[in-house]
């Protein structure tokens, strides 16, 4: 029986945690010796105590010395520090991969040390681990790669993933992040280099929501590239041929799909930077037959929903005043999709309107200008969000960003294009004649390069008073007199990991977009009012283990409600129901794995 006591010690411990003397529960282990250093799950490198060395065989293997976690930690962090001196003065490319390097060695040495580093120093390293240097990792890929990580299933495969899955180490598999590397971040098409991402997302997992890395798995789906230089390229590790398409695509999805839920049935998969078609047909196809979803298309709408209702907050409106903002959403591809229909939607529920009604105060841009109902081959995916050139005057089909925000003057703009710098100087002082007096924008696209502008474009052209987010960092805009223009990370990590999260802690078998509703709205509210008043809309990084652990029991009791949620392991859907919301907060921060090392037991 599941009990309330138990839980809540569990989580005291997590946080009086910083190098705690508490002794944490034994790991089993099946190898010995030099086998056991050479596993990143087990290594604790010179941390070993004596009598663990003597009892797995490991005395002499290493130098006599025990050295402490702590030491080991700092140890790293000096070397990290010496690094960023000794590069002082490089170009921002060379720096980067430089830091990746060095905490890529750790993660292939000792994980538990890795996770520690990461976890403790989230806001320094996120930019290393994921957006922005993850971009430029994976189109160094083939240069860059000593050892592999995660699985790789090819066009090559077919037949044979039913058994290939059993390939994979570990028994259980909790969370898996998929890509087939069509549409990596706004860099398109890296073919097999696109494993950096699910590698860099499944980072943030451990380090946001505490799944355990033993339970997680990056895939790569290779059905070839599109990509000339890839193909060209001697040293491109992937399958030398054109992409797949149509039923051949599919047929592969569906054996690996298969595959993955034959060996677990629970675990969770995430479809991450799948080109357009691909990233809604199959979400289409199986999200009412397994646990996934598309971080693209739900998380990323997600978080911008939670943005948009932040922004009516920092004009100080009722956030019922949602329903008349006009927002202008550049980039009509599977980020902007969901995000508008995500949007249109809350309107609908705001008003009670149907969702045609609810449309008319958003725009959609793509790579050919205003979307309306004119255009030749309108893409049907696109084609629920185009307007009606009666209800536009002034405007026509094709009509550009720069005439759209003249003559809309909008509330928001709202970039996911994955064309840098696309909210030019002209765009960005056409802002400044918004209908609002704290326009909002997004340059939501990554990595750095690809971001529709910078910060401090933003805060020069379009003023001090805007509100900013970007889809990678930046730091803050210093405004002189002691102003300071906030810069909001507007990136799906803040979602990504507390869905996963919570879904497996509910134990559904589905993600539903009730599910993802409320982790945007929890995500909405996560904010006081006296930091929304100054622009701030997300939660530092630093805390992203605290908004997890609220979207993830948003999204738990979300499925209760819906009652989907099978509970797991002794926690049942009855113990589900019965507990309050702070609570689930606590029942779910208390499953968050935190690195220590455990005492290791051999077993044959
Ligand atoms: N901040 C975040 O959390 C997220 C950011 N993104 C970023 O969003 C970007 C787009 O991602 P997807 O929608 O999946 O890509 P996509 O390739 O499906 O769509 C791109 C869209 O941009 C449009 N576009 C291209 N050039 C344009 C131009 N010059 N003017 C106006 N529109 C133009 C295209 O017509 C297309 O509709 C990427 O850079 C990605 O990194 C994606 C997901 C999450
Ligand atoms: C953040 C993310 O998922 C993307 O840029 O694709
Ligand atoms: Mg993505």
């Amino acid at each position: 029986m599941w009990n309330l006591v138990r839980f809540v010690a569990a989580s005291n411990l997590a946080r009086s945690r910083r190098f705690s003397s508490a002794i944490p529960g034994p790991c089993i282990v099946h190898k010995r010796g030099a086998d056991i250093l050479h596993d990143p799950w087990f290594n604790k490198d010179t941390g070993f105590p004596l009598t663990e060395r003597d009892r797995l065989g490991l005395r002499g293997l290493l130098p006599p010395r025990v050295i402490s976690f702590e030491q080991q930690y700092d140890r790293f962090l000096n070397s990290y520090r010496s690094l960023e001196k000794n590069t002082q003065g490089q170009p921002d490319n060379f720096v980067s991969l430089a830091k990746w390097r060095i905490l890529n060695r750790l993660h292939d040495r000792n994980e538990t040390l890795y996770y520690r580093v990461l976890i403790d120093n989230i806001k320094e390293f996120a930019p290393i681990i994921y957006t922005p240097t993850v971009g430029l990792v994976c189109q160094n890929y083939s240069g860059l790669f000593r050892r592999p990580r995660g699985m790789y299933f090819s066009a090559k495969d077919k037949g044979e993933m039913m058994s290939m899955i059993y390939n994979w180490p570990a028994q259980k598999v909790d969370m898996i992040v998929l890509t087939d590397g069509s549409r990596i971040l706004g860099l398109g098409d890296l073919g097999v280099q696109g494993i950096g991402i699910p590698i860099g997302k499944l980072d943030m997992y451990v380090a946001a929501a505490g799944i355990n890395p033993r339970h997680i798995l990056p895939v790569m789906l290779d059905v070839g590239t599109n990509n000339e230089k890839l193909l060209q390229d001697r040293l491109y590790l992937g399958l030398r041929q054109p992409r797949l398409e149509g039923e051949e695509y599919l047929t592969i999805v569906d054996e690996f799909m298969e595959a993955v839920y034959a060996r677990w049935p629970k675990a969770i998969v995430q479809f991450e930077d799948f080109q357009m078609k691909w990233a809604f047909e199959t979400l289409e196809r199986y999200h009412k037959r397994f646990c996934m979803f598309n971080d693209d298309i739900q998380g990323t709408a997600g978080v911008a929903l939670a943005g948009l209702l932040g922004t009516v907050r920092a004009q100080g409106l009722p956030l019922s005043d949602f329903v008349n903002q006009k927002i202008v959403v550049v980039g009509a591809g599977s980020a902007g999709l969901g995000v508008l229909k995500m949007a249109i939607q809350a309107v609908s529920r705001m008003t009670g309107c149907s969702e045609t009604a609810a449309k008319s105060q958003f725009f959609l841009i793509d790579k050919d200008g205003l979307v309306t109902t004119e255009r030749n081959n309108l893409d049907p995916a696109a084609a629920p969000f185009a307007k009606n050139p009666r209800d536009i005057e002034g405007l026509t089909e094709g009509a550009s960003i720069i005439e759209v925000v003249k003559k809309v003057k909008p509330h928001v703009l709202l970039g996911l294009s994955g064309v840098g710098g696309i909210f030019n100087e002209e765009v960005l002082k056409a802002m400044k004649e918004s209908v609002s007096t704290k326009p909002a924008i997004f340059a939501m696209s990554n990595p750095t390069m690809n971001a529709e502008c910078t910060a401090i474009d933003a805060f020069k052209h379009a003023g001090e008073n805007i509100v900013f987010g970007s889809g990678s960092p930046f730091d803050n805009v210093n405004l002189g007199n002691g102003k300071v223009g906030h810069v909001n990370q507007a990136n799906n990590m803040y979602l990504f990991p507390g869905i996963g999260l919570g879904t497996l802690l509910s134990g559904a078998h589905l993600i539903t977009d009730g599910m993802l509703q409320a982790a945007s709205e929890c995500l909405a509210s996560y904010m006081k009012e006296e930091d929304i008043l100054k622009g701030i809309l997300y939660p530092s990084i630093s805390s992203i283990r605290d908004v997890t652990a609220e979207v993830g029991a948003a999204v738990l009791r979300a499925a209760v409600a819906e009652e989907l949620a099978e509970g797991q392991g002794d926690v049942g859907p009855r113990e589900l129901s019965h507990m309050s919301k702070e609570e689930t907060v606590e029942y779910v921060r208390s499953n968050m794995w935190y690195p220590v090392y455990s005492p290791l037991v051999h077993e044959k």
